[in-house]
């Protein structure tokens, strides 16, 4: 039996709760799997005396997460306080510095210092791991580096926003506004202490930027995403997409293209028979696309202490092992800087408009997105009461740019009467 791992744990919170409960239940499991016993030399949070559910007594306390990174006899550190910057970043330094190993879950950190980090973990020959950081439970970092090594990457797609997911979910379900089901989701607190984070796509967006440099050997590039959050769904786009048979998600997708990486992380139609469209409540699903495996999808809890926490013990079990590895999959220094794609893959649109109730209205929307070389693949009008005809339209594939004009033109006809919703609908 090789010495035991130890470990330093920065971040008493839900997941940190969730990693210490672990190590306890499972711990005659954990060292017959990795030939290691695994202790927990000191741990670090903001209140020391805070009632989080169980004991701390046989630990050492640190207030500083720095001291605690760089302990003797800390050989792990596992970074949960969360955070790009501060403390999270400090730690995370100056434990690979000391020539520790590090484990996190933090993604906002990776998506915007991943690249500096990499590196300096690699220069000092240590781990540096962070399965819990994309979508939770989900062994997607292992899948992708592992799994999939002999696969050149061809496209991923993910709902890895489970707050976003339940939104979404619930004002179908309950028939209810967006402002109402945030405030339900904001009560029930599952919305990040920022919910920014979450509606605003960020978290998510922070999520498929690691993902995209693992996939395609290029340096994370966060800026690079189209970023679209999902506070302008309305309730009627919900009911509208159903009676046309899709789903609206907040979708992650990349890709390498001829015109660069293209990196989105926005709210699309998806088929209802689909299995994203499938995907209900706090939920998240990575579908992965490979030149030889084919397309793979992992569904399961994103979120949550249980899960978040098993993600942590995956790298801490395989730390024990001596697997090490390159942080993103290959040498960080030949991670290639990347151009992000200046225009979207063509794609199928979803449109909603109002327009006055006059003859010749409808003929003149037809007449500008024809111009704008758009075809109507599928069309359907509502009855109505008031002066005003809801329309749907869902386009045969067309590029962005084409859209935004014929957008333009429309606010040019006088027959609308409201602005237009257009969403794309991503083809899985
Ligand atoms: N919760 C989840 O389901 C998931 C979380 N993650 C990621 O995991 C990480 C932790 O998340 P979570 O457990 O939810 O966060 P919490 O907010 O529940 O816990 C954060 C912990 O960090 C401590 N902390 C914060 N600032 C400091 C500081 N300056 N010095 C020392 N300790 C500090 C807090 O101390 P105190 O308790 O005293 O306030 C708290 O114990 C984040 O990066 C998050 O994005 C990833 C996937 C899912
Ligand atoms: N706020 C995130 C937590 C997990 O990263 C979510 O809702 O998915």
């Amino acid at each position: 039996m090789s010495k035991p791992l130890r470990l330093g744990i920065a971040g008493l919170g839900t997941v940190g709760v969730g990693v210490l409960r672990i190590l306890r239940q499972q711990a005659a499991l954990l060292e017959a799997r990795t030939g290691c016993k695994m202790v927990v030399s000191a741990v670090s949070a903001r209140t020391r005396n805070k009632d989080r559910g169980l004991s701390l007594s046989s630990y050492d306390w640190e207030d500083d997460p720095v001291k605690l990174a760089t302990r003797d006899d800390v050989d792990v550190f596992v970074e949960l306080m969360g955070g790009a910057d501060g403390p999270a970043k400090a730690a995370t330094e100056a434990a690979l510095t000391a020539g520790k190993h590090v484990v996190t879950a933090n993604k906002a950190m990776l998506a915007l210092h991943g690249q500096a980090l990499a590196e300096q973990a690699e220069a000092a020959d240590v781990a540096l791991r962070y399965e819990a950081a994309v979508a939770g439970g989900i062994p997607v970092i292992k899948t992708l580096m592992e799994g999939l090594a002999g696969n050149g990457i061809t496209r991923i797609m993910g709902v890895m926003n489970g707050s976003c997911n339940y939104i979404l979910t619930r004002m179908e379900d309950a028939g209810k506004s967006y402002q109402e089901i945030f405030a339900e989701a904001d009560g029930l607190g599952y919305l990040e202490a920022d919910p920014q984070l979450d509606v605003g796509g960020i978290d998510a967006a922070h999520k498929l930027a690691i993902l995209s440099s693992i996939a395609f050997g290029t340096k994370i590039d966060f800026d690079g995403i189209q970023l679209e959050g999902i506070e302008r769904i309305a309730i009627e786009d919900i009911r509208a997409a159903a009676d046309m048979g899709y789903k609206i998600k907040l979708l992650g997708v990349t890709q390498m293209t001829g015109r660069g990486l293209e990196q989105r992380m926005m709210p699309c139609l998806v088929p209802q028979t689909s299995p994203l469209g499938q995907l209900d409540g706090g939920t998240n699903m990575v579908v992965i696309e490979g030149d030889a495996v084919g397309q793979i999808v992992l569904r399961g809890a994103g979120a949550g202490e249980g899960p978040t926490a098993s993600a942590v013990m995956a790298d801490v079990c395989d730390i024990a092992r001596g697997l090490r590895g390159s942080v993103f999959g290959q040498p960080a220094a030949t991670l290639e800087a990347t151009t992000a794609a200046s225009s979207q893959t063509p794609a199928p649109y979803y449109l909603r408009m109002a327009l006055v109730d006059k003859p010749g209205a409808l003929a003149k929307i037809a007449t500008v997105l024809g111009e704008a070389g758009i075809s109507i693949y599928r069309m359907r009008q509502y009855e109505h009461s008031d002066v005003s005809a809801p329309v749907l339209i869902v386009t045969h594939k067309t590029n962005r740019d084409a859209l935004v004009s014929a957008l333009a033109a429309m606010e040019k006809t006088g027959v609308l009467a409201g602005e237009p919703v257009a969403l794309r609908i991503e083809e899985v």
